[in-house]
């Protein structure tokens, strides 16, 4: 897709996406873009990827035919307002902000305007990303079909109704973070029995890579996958059943619940 994209907001999320995009070879540097209220991030991701930085947000409108808004929520309405007039006319906004929904994305626009909703998450940093798409009336089938492929070059991506995207936001979109929490309580353990604190970061996340790797590629359970790992009598048994014992899975169901119930009233 020969387009210049744009990102508006240069936080932690539209760095990986623009690390991902660059990387991939999706596209040129010299075709990105990049505005933040202030030059700091922009500096280390011009020196970084050679993408334009501004920290004019309408540079990026004008210019733009994908634009990213990489803002949080509760700047969306103000951003949109400063920018509702000067965007192009067959540019396709992509809205990645939790809790905001295409329709109250509309309303600020106040006009037809191709808007899609995407939940990407930081892994897309290193080509690993699980993004979840829904997109207005306005988009076509092909836009679809050009969307999906932006967003698989640096990573998975999946249609979804966008009543589910609360949902997303809490499995894939957050869970980054409950997983870095789950590796770090790994390495906690391993370096607490003796293990030196990088080889328990590598042996901890590098166990979790593999397991993730082998749900998603032998279409096996993963209940059955765990079981393949729990000898009789033997080790894992015992960590397994503690591990239920202290609520492992009520713990992340409930957790996940509070992110998705958070995101829906951040709708409101
Ligand atoms: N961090 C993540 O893993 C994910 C974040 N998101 C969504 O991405 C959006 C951004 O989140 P983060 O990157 O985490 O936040 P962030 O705080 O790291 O990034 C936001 C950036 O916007 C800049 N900014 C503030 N006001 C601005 C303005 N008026 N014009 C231009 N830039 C402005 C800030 O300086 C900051 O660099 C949110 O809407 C969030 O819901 C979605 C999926 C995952
Ligand atoms: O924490 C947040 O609100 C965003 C949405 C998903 C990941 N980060």
């Amino acid at each position: 897709m020969a387009r210049e994209i744009g990102f508006i907001g240069c936080g932690n999320m539209a760095k990986a996406m623009i690390g991902g995009i660059v990387g991939s070879g999706y596209t040129h540097a010299t075709r990105v873009y990049a505005s933040n209220r202030s030059m700091g991030s922009l500096e280390e991701m011009k020196e970084r990827f050679g993408i334009h930085v501004t920290t004019d947000n309408a540079e990026i409108a004008r210019k733009c035919d994908i634009v990213f808004l990489s803002v949080t929520p509760d700047l969306y309405e103000k951003v949109i307002g400063d920018i509702k007039d000067i965007v192009k006319e067959n540019a396709i906004m992509i809205m990645i902000a939790a809790g905001q929904t295409i329709e109250q994305n509309e309303k600020r626009f106040g006009r037809k305007v191709k808007l899609a909703r995407a939940m990407p998450n930081t892994p897309v940093l290193v080509g690993e990303g699980m993004t979840a798409l829904s997109v207005n009336n306005e988009i076509t089938k092909d836009e679809k079909h050009e969307l999906k492929e932006l967003f698989e070059s640096f990573g998975k991506a999946e249609y979804v109704e966008e009543q589910l995207m609360d949902v997303v936001s809490g499995v894939s979109g957050s869970s980054p973070a409950y997983a870095y929490m789950f590796i770090e309580a790994l390495a906690d353990g391993a370096v607490l029995h003796g293990l030196p604190r990088q080889q328990a970061y590598t042996f901890a996340s590098q166990a979790v890579l593999g397991a993730a790797k082998m749900v998603l590629e032998t279409g096996i359970h993963p209940g059955e996958l765990k079981d393949q790992v729990c000898s009789p009598g033997g080790s894992t048994i015992e960590a397994v059943a503690s591990l239920e014992a202290n609520g492992l899975r009520s713990a992340v169901i409930r957790g996940l619940s509070a992110a998705i119930e958070k995101s829906k009233r951040m709708t409101e």
